[in-house]
């Protein structure tokens, strides 16, 4: 199996670009700066316990309503949907919509079960003078979209009830009980390029991931990237879900069967392709470059925005995704949470680069060491090996 750029591209090629988008960000918006499933054992003392069927169909109808606003608006941003947060990062009517549609939904699916979610966004910036016409904005939008969909007979909720609903994403979460994990749009920066972004949704039950549903509007449904999967289907919007040992699913966004899907079987690393972030911003390129070389892999990276790496990578469409922020930068569990369960129920690995498990129990931090490595069970510890090889060949030379 292969991967050639000119066999990737049409995944961006496919998507109408945001003219009007793409001023906006450069001008204004740019940050600082076939496999079986392994559970763990502790996953399955949980999972024999609970079913998380009635979890899983609310979270999944949860990303798909907020999956469709985000759609509408990518398909219309003007600059004044746009916001820039304090650290300079973007934000968007289509970020606050989500939130609060997803917190919405899932309030309502799960209304006898306490609720506690940590999510990226708050309303502190909607609130302040000057924001009240993008909050109306947002408003009408969630509204819209709740009528459109019909599922929910509501009256019309008031611009306080869509602050209250963003912020019931306030929780710290931690080891203890049940907390809900959400990115309203995770790839905001992809979003507003009229590239790839995900809504990335999790359940963490006594501090272990339980379930995720990515909600990836803008990928293929066909797999790309495999010489021998070519397809003819342009069809895009895909819907991952997964639960603690029950396996990954995927189905069309806009509707269809869902089926289990299964990362690669690759073992020889020449024939492996690897993902990594389409902004370098977020991720050392070079270093990923060096890591590929040792390995032999043969192909060139396929960049693509968002937890839609994840995605792609549980259904065999690549073998390896490397992520290597820069210093100082501390990776938030809404950032991984959904990907890292879609990944390791098809049968994949995610470590940090010295090989541990990702620890979602810690608060909205990722406590880890360096990077974050996700493959094939196969590949893993000889990816690990050169992974620390290539740290220890940058420390000496430092
Ligand atoms: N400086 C940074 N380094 C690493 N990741 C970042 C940085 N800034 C934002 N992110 C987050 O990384 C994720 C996108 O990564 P990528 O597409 O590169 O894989 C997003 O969750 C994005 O946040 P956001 O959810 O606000 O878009
Ligand atoms: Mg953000
Ligand atoms: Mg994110
Ligand atoms: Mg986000």
């Amino acid at each position: 199996m292969s991967i050639s750029r000119s066999r990737v591209e049409p995944i961006f090629t496919l998507i109408p670009k945001i003219t009007t988008t793409k001023h906006l960000f450069v001008s204004f918006f740019f940050k600082n700066s076939s496999s079986s499933t392994f559970p763990s054992s502790s996953s399955l003392v949980i999972s024999s316990s609970m079913s998380y069927d009635k979890e899983l169909a609310a979270a999944r109808k949860a990303a798909s309503l907020a999956a469709r606003l985000c759609q509408k608006v990518q398909k219309a941003l003007v600059q004044s949907d746009v916001q820039s947060k304090s650290d300079r990062s973007p934000v968007t009517v289509a970020d606050y919509g989500s939130q609060a549609l997803v917190s919405f939904a899932l309030e309502r699916e799960l209304s006898s079960e306490p609720f506690s979610m940590v999510a990226e966004e708050d309303s502190a910036d909607l609130r302040k003078d000057g924001a009240q016409e993008m909050l109306e904005r947002i408003t009408k939008l969630v509204n819209d979209t709740i009528a459109s969909d019909g599922l929910y007979d509501v009256s019309t909720l008031s611009t306080k009830d869509v602050l209250t609903a963003i912020d019931s994403g306030k929780s710290k979460g931690g080891p203890n009980g049940r907390h809900w994990i959400l990115d309203p749009i995770d790839g905001t920066k992809g979003f507003l390029r009229g590239d790839q972004y995900a809504i990335a949704l999790a359940l963490l039950d006594e501090g272990k991931v339980v379930l995720g549903v990515l909600a990836c509007p803008n990928l293929p449904l066909a797999t790309f990237g495999n010489d021998d999967q070519q397809s003819s289907n342009n069809e895009v919007g895909c819907l991952f879900f997964a639960k603690v040992g029950a396996g990954t699913y995927m189905q069309p966004l806009g509707g269809g069967l869902p089926a289990k899907v299964h990362v690669s079987a690759v073992e020889n690393p020449e024939a492996a392709s690897f993902f990594e972030s389409y902004e370098a911003a977020h991720s050392l390129h070079d270093l990923s470059s060096s890591i590929a070389k040792k390995l032999g892999v043969k192909a060139p990276p396929v960049r693509i925005d968002s937890q839609a790496k994840y995605g792609a990578l549980s259904r065999g469409d690549g073998a390896i995704y490397l992520r290597f922020p820069h210093k100082g930068y501390r990776e938030k569990i809404w950032d991984h949470a959904a990907g890292c369960i879609i990944v390791t129920e098809a049968g994949g690995l995610a470590t940090d680069a010295a090989g541990n498990p990702l620890d979602f129990s810690k608060g909205k931090y990722l406590d880890l060491d360096t990077g974050i490595i996700v493959t094939n069970q196969k590949l893993m510890p000889l990816l690990l090996k050169v992974v620390r090889e290539t740290m220890e060949e940058i420390a000496s030379s430092s």
